[in-house]
This record gives C-alpha cells, structure tokens and sequence, in this order.
C-alpha cells in the first residue's frame, strides 16, 4: 500500500462557543498525523491529556471518544477534495459534523453542532 498523503500539524488557532469549545479546549495542544492510503486512514492524535492512534475506512462507521469521555459514532467520506465526518454522540443522539480540508500548508477543521460553528486551523510542523 502506498502512503499518498501525510502532514503533521498543530493547533494554531480555535474558535466557537459553548459545549463545542468547551470540548475542543479538552484537546489542548493538539497535534495530529493524517496518513492515507487509499481509502484507508491513520490519524495519530497527541496532546496535553492523551496520545491516541485511530484508524479509520472513509464510509465505515467507527467509534471515537473525545478525551472528556464522550463517546461518539461516526465516519468521514471524501467530499471532492474534503473529508466530511458525521459523527453522533451515544449519550445524547445529537450529531456532529466536522470537515477537514488541506489549504496551503494547512489543515482547516471545521465542527457544527447544535447550530454552532466552530473551526481549528493546524499548521505543517
Ligand atoms: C461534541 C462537540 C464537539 C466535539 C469536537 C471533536 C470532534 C471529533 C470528531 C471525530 C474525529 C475522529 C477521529 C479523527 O479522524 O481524528
């Protein structure tokens, strides 16, 4: 299998309000690896409170669990040159939907849930 795509980023930058940034302040310092292969994906998460491999097949559901605990259920798909992720929260049924895309040299993530908008904007490291 060939690697087609691998940045490493970090936060630089995060806004939004509420519930959304209360959860993304519990991924402070975040700093992710995206490799992918083919459709197939490998996302290694650190930060502050964890460090964490996830691996992922665009369309197939997998579950994840934000470092607060919430657990989520949910996978991406590609978007022309987007990934869309539609996850749900097992404790509330609410969901939540997050892009990421790849600008320049960097990677915008973007999260709407419950009408709030909220974006993080990583920077190649
Ligand atoms: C519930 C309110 C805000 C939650 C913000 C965190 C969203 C995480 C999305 C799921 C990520 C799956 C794993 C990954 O690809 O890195």
């Amino acid at each position: 299998s060939v690697i087609i795509y691998k940045v490493h980023v970090y936060c630089i930058f995060s806004t939004g309000i509420n519930v959304v940034k209360r959860k993304l302040a519990s991924h402070d310092n975040l700093k992710i690896t995206l490799e992918q292969t083919g459709d197939k994906f490998h996302v290694k998460e650190v930060s502050t409170f964890r460090t964490l491999e996830i691996d992922f097949t665009l369309g197939v559901n997998f579950e994840y669990s934000l470092a607060d605990g919430t657990e989520l259920t949910g996978s991406w798909v590609m978007e022309g040159d987007m990934l869309k992720g539609t996850f749900t929260r097992k404790d509330n049924g609410k969901v939540l939907i997050t892009t990421r895309k790849v600008i320049g040299d960097e990677l915008v993530q973007s999260y709407t849930y419950e009408g709030v908008e909220a974006k993080r904007i990583f920077k190649r490291s």
